[in-house]
């Protein structure tokens, strides 16, 4: 069968070009700002015959992906993040914060990540933030949604038991002082943690703290065996600075910290570079620990930066905080 043909004049053919060239330039600018593949979906609708549309559409919205570094956006959870890194970024310690790349399950990539049962994997579509610098070695996301996260909290307020007596204590100097905040682990049989002169036992997984720990377990591709969870009632309730290097930790698995509630600073600071007899001048690092975000310390963090949860009187909210760990068994 023959094609139609179509009777077009000069001028009407010169009409049909500048359409052409208009279509193109707003097809283009969609791809800008449009996310891909909505913007890809858009252009399809709105072509009259190239293909080579799609295909500008997808440079340009790569190239503008590209330059998603270089944008703070206001109120996005990544911003708080961003903001102190890029404060971090000038100075000596140089802190680097790019997106994670994907890459195998572990360190390094973000994890990719399967389900255990079936044949799907689940595809589970986290922005990490990579946190680097001079034996500084974390990543930085947002886990749950404020709503997920406000469920999880009310649980947690429901069913959590906290330790008291001595097992609310830490030893400093020969003396022992409550814990500014109330703390209660969970772990596999057998399991304790030993920190400043306290022995804190692992009570046994309940429901809700494994499928916590299920949860961290697929997205970061790491096992953990017990969970330390800290509750801070209000911005008073702190954590000074100290390092989680014992040696019942296995020495190069990341500690991954959960946080849910009021939002809180947590500092970094080199070995190097503590109180009156530092060696060195190097910044602290200074994150906000969100509503719902993970923070992974990977190895060797924990050996050279000491950290800490300061007070913060404007902190009117309660605060819990898990830190998941892989403790060293005797088998
Ligand atoms: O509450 C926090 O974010 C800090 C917890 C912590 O450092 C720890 O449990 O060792
Ligand atoms: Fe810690």
């Amino acid at each position: 069968m023959s094609s139609p043909r179509l009777n077009v004049t000069v001028p009407q053919m010169q009409i049909l070009f500048k359409l052409q060239t208009l279509q193109f330039y707003f097809i283009a600018l969609l791809g800008a700002f449009v996310p891909y593949p909505t913007s890809l979906h858009l252009s399809s609708l709105l072509r009259f015959g190239s293909k080579n549309y799609e295909f500008v559409v997808t440079i340009l919205y790569r190239t503008v992906l590209k330059m998603d570094k270089f944008l703070i956006r206001k109120g996005s959870t990544k911003t708080s993040v961003n903001r102190k890194v890029d404060d971090i970024q000038g100075d000596s310690n140089r802190i680097r914060n790019s997106p994670r790349k994907r890459g195998p399950s572990g360190e390094g990539g973000a994890p990719k990540i399967r389900k255990q049962s079936g044949t799907t994997a689940t595809k589970v579509d986290l922005k990490w933030r990579k946190l680097r610098g001079e034996n500084f070695n974390c990543d930085y996301t947002v886990l749950y949604s404020p709503n997920a996260a406000r469920t999880l909290l009310k649980s947690c307020e429901e069913e959590l038991v906290y330790n008291t007596g001595d097992l609310a204590k830490v030893q400093i100097f020969g003396q022992f002082h409550n814990i500014p905040r109330k703390q209660v682990a969970f772990g596999d049989p057998g399991l304790s943690y030993r920190f400043s002169g306290v022995e804190v036992p692992a009570r046994p997984w309940t429901p809700l703290m494994e499928g916590i720990k299920d949860r961290i377990q697929e997205v970061t591709g790491h096992t953990f065996n017990f969970v330390l969870v800290n509750r801070y009632k209000d911005g008073n309730d702190h954590m000074g600075e100290h390092r989680d290097d014992e040696k019942d930790l296995v020495r190069e698995a990341p500690i991954v910290s959960l946080s849910l509630g009021q939002k809180r600073d947590f500092i970094f600071k080199h070995c190097d570079a503590r109180g009156k007899n530092a060696k060195r001048a190097i910044d602290p690092v200074k994150l906000e620990l969100e509503h719902g975000s993970l923070l992974m310390m990977n190895y060797p963090t924990n050996r050279y930066w000491y950290h800490s949860l300061p007070v913060r009187k404007k902190a009117l909210g309660v605060r819990i905080n898990m830190t998941f760990r892989s403790m060293v068994t005797s088998k």
